[in-house]
């Protein structure tokens, strides 16, 4: 039996989603002692869904986040990525899991400062194994479908937040990632910057990518199709939206983001 087949026999859970997380719980080490950072957190995304995870800052929306790209390790629980267990991943295997089927973007974009635009966008690919012209050809596929055709040779510390933004999603995305994990993508960005990050996600979801997206920001959180609240480390609230934001959901029939989100229309 092969090591993927192994790893699908682990009491995988019934069903269709293509991320799935039991009882995750995570406590950092602070300073002041331990801080409780995710409490027991189950949560289900099915393909093609585009799901954000909203709440207070401190309400432990990063760690979760990092829970599930696999870039700390939960204390306890279950992780399955399309039916496999990966919660007990080497970092290398986490590595490979991003490289090829996890696509992560953050605030603060993380480009290469030395590289430029192009070779940014195309390390992952060519690190995947995928042969030089196919990586070229995507990279540059996906900078002309970003507005960023003219940038290529340009070196990050060159280009605006915004731009830089593009750039990260572009290098999040050329592997074809069956999910993209977004932490406060458009944290650092300003109106402008919010809106084409936010334009951005929803083609791409509207394409078929997942999505997990954690913000503050209700506009953004507007798009997905469901909203899940965390306060304190634990998820209080999982809501279809109405598709009434500027996304337009999936169509289901929800509250509208301001109501998940306890604002005043
Ligand atoms: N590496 C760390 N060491 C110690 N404590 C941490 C660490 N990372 C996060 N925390 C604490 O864990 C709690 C949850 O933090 P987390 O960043 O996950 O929340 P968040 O909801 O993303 O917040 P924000 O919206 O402000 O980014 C907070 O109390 C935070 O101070």
């Amino acid at each position: 039996m092969s090591r993927a087949d192994r790893d699908r026999d682990d009491d995988a859970p019934a069903g269709t989603a293509l991320l799935r997380a039991e009882g995750l719980t995570r406590t950092h080490r602070g300073e002041g002692g331990p801080v409780h950072a995710v409490r027991g957190v189950d949560l289900h995304v099915d393909r093609g869904e585009f799901v954000a995870v909203t709440g207070p800052s401190g309400a432990g929306k990063s760690t979760l986040l990092h829970l599930l790209g696999g870039l700390q390790r939960p204390d306890s629980g279950r992780i399955w990525i399309d039916g496999r267990r990966v919660d007990g991943y080497s970092e290398t295997r986490w590595a490979v899991l991003r490289r090829r089927r996890v696509g992560v973007v953050f605030q603060f974009f993380n480009l290469v400062s030395n590289l430029t635009v192009a070779d940014n966008v195309e390390l992952p690919a060519l690190l995947a194994g995928v042969p030089p012209r196919a990586a070229r050809e995507t990279r540059a596929g996906l900078l002309a479908e970003l507005g960023m055709d003219g940038k290529e040779r340009a070196m990050p510390g060159e280009l605006s937040g915004g731009e830089q933004q593009r750039v990260a999603l572009a290098r999040a995305l050329v592997n074809h990632p069956d999910l993209l994990l977004a932490d406060e993508p458009a944290g650092s960005l300003d109106s402008r910057g919010t809106r084409e990050v936010l334009r951005l996600l929803t083609r791409f979801h509207r394409r078929g990518q997942t999505i997990v997206l954690v913000t503050h920001d209700a506009r953004m959180a507007s798009a997905a199709d469901r909203v899940l609240s965390l306060f304190d480390g634990r998820i209080t609230d999982d809501a279809p939206l109405d598709g009434d934001g500027p996304g337009g959901g999936n169509g289901r029939r929800g509250r509208g983001v301001s109501g998940v989100l306890g604002l005043k229309d």
